[in-house]
């Protein structure tokens, strides 16, 4: 246990896992790198190393929707932070006006491939795995709309400060776009505003206004828009000042179960996933969602 707690400061929860199951944690040539300031073309990253406090900034217009590559972009960056000794907390947030993040790119799921989407719902499912299961001190910085995946990458932080804009509205609204939300997606949210809340804004597709979310607890705090990033610093020091050790065993205390039941159930879910995505009642919803998308415009 000692040396598994050793081994949680430098890979996160899942590194916790499978150190215990599977030898140390993923990716060793990244141990000890270091990394301070990176624009990859669709996260930017900027590392204070005064303060140890990385900003990443998803810069994938028009509505930073997660792609396949802006999901493997955002998990390796990620994973480069956490072994970046230098760094102890990451702000996410989007340099896209009024975006935060539009969630999974429904083109990546519509009419591709099986195989395809297998990749892709691996990207999903690493990405999360990185986030909620890291090591880091994580603040989402909500500075615009936040839907479905949008939402799950806001959730899968420790906190959560949104600007206070009623244009804006963030939520899991999944069965509005006739698909479901998987079991992780669930477990995120019900770890966050718990089962009854969960369970309403997952079976209306419930996207809440900044207002609703924080009336919720699906966020935490409410700012006025220009003071999302500043607050978020200010909040950041707030994590920072906890013992390191004691908040990271926490955490893991907190998210290990979550995360353990994804992680030993990958294969299945990516099957899941692509037996569900590619059925033909699911891919005409998905074509009415974009065409309903591009009807708004005109
Ligand atoms: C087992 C299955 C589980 C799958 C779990 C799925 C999770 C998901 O995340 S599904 C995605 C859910 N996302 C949404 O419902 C959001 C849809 N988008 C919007 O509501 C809006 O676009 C907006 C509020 C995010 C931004 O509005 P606005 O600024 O007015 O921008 P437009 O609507 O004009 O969008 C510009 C452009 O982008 C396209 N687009 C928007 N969202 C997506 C998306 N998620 N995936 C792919 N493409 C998206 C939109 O169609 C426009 O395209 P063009 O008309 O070609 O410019």
């Amino acid at each position: 246990m000692a040396n598994a707690l050793r081994t949680v400061s430098k890979c996160g929860i899942a590194g916790l896992l499978s150190a215990s199951r599977h030898g140390p944690c993923r990716l060793p040539h990244l141990l000890g790198q270091k990394m301070t300031n990176s624009t990859s073309s669709k996260v930017k990253v900027d590392l204070d190393p005064t303060t140890g406090v990385a900003v990443m900034c998803m810069q994938s217009p028009p509505v930073n929707s997660l792609n396949l590559e802006l999901l493997t972009e955002f998990a390796s960056t990620l994973e480069k932070l956490e072994m970046d000794k230098g760094c102890r907390g990451v702000i996410i947030t989007s340099s896209v006006p009024r975006i935060f993040s539009a969630g999974l790119d429904i083109l990546e799921m519509f009419r591709t491939s099986p195989e395809h989407c297998a990749d892709f719902w691996k990207a999903v499912q690493e990405m999360w795995l990185k986030l909620y299961g890291s090591n880091l001190a994580t603040i989402a910085a909500i500075n615009g709309s936040s839907p479905a995946g949008g939402c799950l990458v806001s959730m899968a932080c420790d906190y959560r400060i949104m600007a206070d804009n009623p244009r804006y509205s963030i939520g899991l609204n999944e069965t509005k776009l006739g698909i479901v939300a998987p079991y992780w997606f669930r477990d995120t949210m019900a770890n966050t505003v718990g089962h009854r809340t969960t369970e309403r804004a997952l079976g209306l597709g419930l996207l809440y206004s900044p207002q609703e979310a924080l009336e919720v607890g699906l966020v935490d705090e409410l700012v006025p828009e220009d003071q999302v990033l500043t607050t978020a610093t200010q909040t950041m020091g707030k994590w920072l000042a906890i013992d390191e050790h004691a908040r990271q065993v926490t955490k893991s205390l907190m998210r290990k179960p979550t995360v353990d039941k994804l992680l030993f159930n990958r294969e299945a879910d990516v099957q899941n996933f692509v037996s569900f995505i590619t059925q033909d009642s699911v891919q005409k919803n998905l074509g009415m969602y974009l065409k309903m998308l591009k009807s708004r415009k005109a």
